[in-house]
């Protein structure tokens, strides 16, 4: 199944109402922090979950739902309880399962299948069971006594469907064989027979890379096929068990038939839920959404995107711009579970175009993140879901632009280039080994050091020796749009930020040293989020759907840039002329060199020539900060210009990327960039506040293509000067 367009469709436009969940849960980490039914932050004195029955069955110290208000805990925790969640999480956190390390998917396919019988018996299905009961039905009510499910309190089986054990067996069985291979329950694919059956077989993958590269992620594919198949196998027992907790019932599920039914639930789940992201981006939680958006297949270049709606409220009811393409593969029959929506509440989801689309046309998201290279895409679509992707961006031979982009090594060591499988690996590792030493170790210290090394010299050299090392040849550089580059500077933007505040925190007197040593820091997290939004929307000019990452890191370069410039410490030690700048004379109204202002309509985002002129006049003013922004990281102080990056073709030609860098900018009042200029200091704190407006602004007007202008609308219009006035993250 897939979804069109049912007519034109231009650029920034939502495709769908928000439509409720079928269920969701918030992320384990996210329990305490938000409430468990609309997603809101909780107030210091949050509720419990009302109705707890069989607090004896809880173990102590399991984490609990909280909520905001009454209301809150009386529409939520009787799902909580009824779904047997509670006992899972108790199960969860008293004997950890060994392959999965956060309950949220498990939660959420106990309180999907809790919702499907509870549709089941709403919809009044159960009367004609069985003569014309759906194959869903059957599965999910499954025979009596045997069948766990059945059991549910509340809900009456066909006493007289099954007479003897020996027919509750047969029946078991053909729901097992019948049923394991189903594709769909309530119209949604479960993919379970791919992503348990085929995983047994020759790994499809494997087939595919051993085509394209024989030697690349054969060990990997497999070993993850098997985890999979483990991961799948033991989630799934761990959800019987705790429903068979809930119902007062032998826990023991030893025989794989025991849990067939959670095993399938789980696998709709791992095939359709979505991570549900605050307004800042971090993921909080997991949902299943019905047909119209579970519909809508992937590509590596979609034309649409989602965002959340949180709240109770739900105002706003714009009429669909999607329908299924076929209504084919259910009968009037099947559809007895087709449902859209069981929540009243909870985050309901928009999809929006990122692209125009024709009538007709397929609508497709994105189901991986998009700045990865071809292979790891395939790789994560593959064990994931189980499809290989042939969207255009993917089937493009010679590769795209971007895809090679995002794997370009530099040409300065090109024999290193050719040979470079395991250099690369080792390479990838270290990267790794690196960010995890601040986002696993907590030393962002160390992550620092190591990053700017592998990323100035290729490889990690030991600083004592730097100068006799710096005289070798590098060994693999990379270019400034390599995947591994891009996490290495959304790393460093907030490991020098956590630096600095570590820091100031540690020393609450301190001296001018160690003030003028947290502000570099800053300064160098700010360049680095500099980098970060220039090198990607570099990107971004040969494929638009990097758009809502584009805009989040222009808004995270504009918000460090502003608050840099606002830093008390400007007036400590370094410009105290700047204390005296009336920051409200600052341009609220349109930029005279790019015309950039609060208003420019989407469409007009399309605009290959007006994304050039705002990204030259952002380049032309950084040229006047970069050098003091990049001064204190030897890796910066390589790059030239984080935004205009036409340098790069005159240093060295990539191997193996035909760098497509933006002309020189020739409009009135864009002067060719003089990079690495230093201009009059008094200019400095005054460029620094240029570029965050137009960094802000730049990414918030992209951010009113996939989030919505009605959603920003407050927020943008006002919030670069409230920025400005208040700054938040310095001193
Ligand atoms: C959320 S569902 C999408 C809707 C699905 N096509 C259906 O018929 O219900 C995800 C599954 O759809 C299939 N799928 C999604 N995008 C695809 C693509 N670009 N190519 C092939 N299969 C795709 C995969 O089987 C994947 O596991």
């Amino acid at each position: 199944m897939e979804m069109r367009a049912v007519e034109d469709i231009a650029i920034g436009r939502d495709l769908t109402p928000p439509l409720p969940p079928l269920a969701f849960v918030l992320n384990d980490a996210a329990l305490s922090s938000h409430c468990s039914a609309c997603f809101s932050t909780l107030p210091p004195h949050p509720f419990f979950p009302t109705l707890l029955q069989n607090p004896s069955h809880v173990r102590k110290n399991t984490p609990t739902p909280l909520y905001c208000s009454p209301l809150c805990s009386s529409l939520d925790s009787p799902r909580h309880f009824s779904s047997g969640e509670s006992y899972l999480l108790s199960l969860f956190c008293h004997s950890p399962p060994s392959t999965w390390d956060n309950s949220s998917d498990l939660r959420l396919s106990l309180r999907l299948l809790y919702g499907f019988r509870e549709h089941l018996r709403d919809c009044s299905v159960l009367p004609s069971f069985p003569g014309s009961t759906t194959s869903e039905q059957r599965l999910l009510l499954g025979g009596k006594k045997d069948y766990p499910f059945q059991q549910i309190q509340n809900v009456e089986g066909p006493d007289d469907y099954l007479e003897n054990k020996e027919e509750q067996r047969e029946n078991m069985k053909s729901c097992c064989h019948d049923e394991i291979v189903r594709e769909r329950i309530a119209g949604l694919m479960t993919n379970r027979e791919r992503l348990i059956f085929e995983a047994t077989k020759k790994d499809q993958f494997q087939g595919i890379n051993e085509e394209e590269n024989p030697n690349e992620n054969r060990d990997d594919s497999s070993e993850s096929t098997e985890s999979v198949l483990e991961r799948i196998r033991e989630g799934a027992a761990l959800m019987a068990k705790a429903r068979r907790m809930c119902l007062n019932e032998d826990e023991n599920v030893e025989k794989e038939e025991e849990f067939v039914v959670e095993e399938v639930v789980l696998c709709l789940v791992l095939t359709n839920a979505v991570e549900v992201q605050d307004r800042s981006g971090c993921s909080i939680g997991v949902a299943v959404y019905g047909t119209s958006f579970s519909w809508i297949n992937h590509s590596c270049s979609p034309n649409a995107c989602y965002r959340f709606s949180m709240g109770l409220e739900n105002n706003e009811q714009p009429r669909s711009r999607i329908v299924p393409a076929a209504k084919t593969g259910h009968s009037e029959n099947d559809n007895g579970l087709m449902m859209e929506g069981q929540h009243l509440y909870g985050p309901r989801i928009i999809v929006r175009s990122i692209k125009a689309v024709e009538k007709g046309k397929e609508v497709t998201i994105a189901y991986t993140d998009l700045l990865q290279p071809k292979e790891m895409r395939q790789a994560e679509l593959w064990l994931k879901y189980r499809f290989s992707c042939c969207c255009q961006r993917c089937v493009a031979v010679p590769k795209t632009y971007l895809d090679c982009a995002l794997q370009a090594l530099s040409a300065v060591n090109p024999d290193s280039c050719k040979s470079s499988i395991n250099e690369i690996e080792k390479l990838t590792q270290s990267f790794g080994d690196a960010i995890n030493d601040y986002l696993s170790l907590g030393d962002p210290r160390s992550c620092c050091m190591k990053l700017e090394n592998l990323l100035s010299h290729g490889h990690l050299i030991d600083e004592l020796l730097e100068p006799k090392e710096a005289k070798s040849p590098p060994k693999l550089k990379l270019q400034p749009f390599h995947h591994l580059s891009l996490d290495a500077y959304t790393t460093l933007a907030s490991a020098y930020k956590v630096q600095a505040s570590d820091l100031l925190a540690l020393n609450s007197e301190a001296g001018s040293q160690k003030l003028e040593q947290a502000f570099n820091m800053y300064k160098t997290s700010a360049a680095y989020s500099l980098l970060l939004a220039g090198a990607v929307h570099h990107l971004y000019m040969f494929e638009s759907a990097l758009v809502a990452s584009v805009a989040n890191f222009w808004i995270n370069a504009g918000e460090s840039l502003l608050s840099l410039a606002r830093s008390s410490f400007w007036d400590s030690f370094l410009n105290p002329g700047l204390n005296h700048i009336e920051f409200s004379s600052f341009p609220t109204q349109k930029c005279n060199r790019c015309c950039l202002t609060d208003t420019f309509e989407p469409n007009l985002m399309q605009s290959e020539e007006i994304k050039r002129r705002i990204s030259n006049c952002i380049a032309k003013e950084t040229s006047h900060i970069w050098s003091m922004l990049a001064s204190d990281s030897r890796f910066l102080r390589l790059i030239q210009n984080p935004i205009d990056f036409s340098w790069l073709a005159s240093a060295e030609t990539s191997t193996d990327l035909q760098l497509h860098v933006a002309e020189p900018a020739v409009e009135k009042g864009c002067l060719p960039l003089k990079a690495g200029r230093r201009c009059n200091e008094d200019q400095v704190g005054m460029n620094l506040i240029e570029v965050g407006i137009h960094c802000l602004r730049y990414g918030k007007l992209l951010s009113t293509i996939c989030y919505g202008l009605s959603a920003e609308m407050n927020y943008y219009t006002t919030d670069y000067r409230e920025c400005i006035n208040n700054p938040k993250v310095l001193q």
